[in-house]
């Protein structure tokens, strides 16, 4: 049985304004405990308005890290760029003082690309202080997805880079993402997702034996300590 805690709300508004309030009050208490802060957040099309809304909280953000959970191998003007995505909706407002460490790197090869990231990746002290996690409807967490060629060697708790390369056919293209080492380590691990056809593939993918059919819940199992969900019914608009 996985080890975590749901928290709904009645709309993606009300959620974006409490799951801001935990990260910042998190991201506020490391850098008053440690001096510093860093914060892995994941792209797609969830977290835009939670980005608003983090962006807007009083926190010392020129003391906080931002990278990424996992990165498409495209360069930050892709459209398909989960930097991008960063740069527009969280680098912005207060937290436009934020340092921003990305996972694209130019490369001959995505094992390349993935090499160069986890050099830098490595200079981000361990574990990060928060780690916010989006899934997709085939069970998919950061670019853990169940057809990843490697996907079995990614689930692994072991030490390794922290950045690694994914080859998905379903993926659309080449992935990077962040090592499950680094992931499930975060000092605080949520989960956010929207809609009931999430919900219902996250309470399918937490039947399931923790494995490369469902990658969510092998992160989740795998958590130092336990993540936290955080859910609302997919936007009217
Ligand atoms: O490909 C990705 O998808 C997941 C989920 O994205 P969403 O659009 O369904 O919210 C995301 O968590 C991951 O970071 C991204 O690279």
């Amino acid at each position: 049985m996985v080890d975590c805690k749901w928290h709904e709300f009645a709309s993606p508004e009300a959620l974006a304004e409490n799951l801001s309030a935990t990260v910042a009050e998190k991201l506020a208490a490391a850098v008053k405990e440690r001096g510093r802060a860093a914060i892995a957040v994941s792209g797609g099309r969830t977290p835009a308005l939670f980005f608003d809304h983090l962006s807007r909280r009083d926190i010392p953000w020129d003391k906080v890290t931002v990278t990424l959970v996992d990165e498409r191998f495209v360069p930050a003007d892709s459209p398909r760029s989960n930097a991008r995505l960063v740069a527009q909706h969280l680098l912005q407002n207060k937290a436009a003082r934020a340092a921003f460490v990305g996972l694209y790197h130019e490369a001959e090869s995505i094992a390349e690309a993935a090499e160069k990231a986890a050099g830098v990746l490595a200079e981000i002290p361990a574990p990060l202080d928060v780690v916010v996690l989006g899934m997709g409807n085939d069970r998919h967490t950061a670019s853990f997805f169940p057809d990843a060629t490697t996907i079995e060697t990614l689930l692994k708790l072991a030490e390794g880079p922290d950045v690694l390369p994914v080859s998905s056919e379903s993926a659309g293209e080449p992935r990077l993402t962040l090592s499950m080492n680094r992931i499930a380590g975060a000092r605080f691990l949520a989960l956010h997702i929207e809609g009931d056809d999430k919900r219902k593939t996250l309470e399918e993918a937490l039947a399931m034996q923790p494995g490369p059919d469902a990658p969510i819940s092998a992160v989740l199992a795998g958590a130092k300590h336990p993540a936290r969900i955080f859910w609302a019914p997919a936007s009217q608009t």
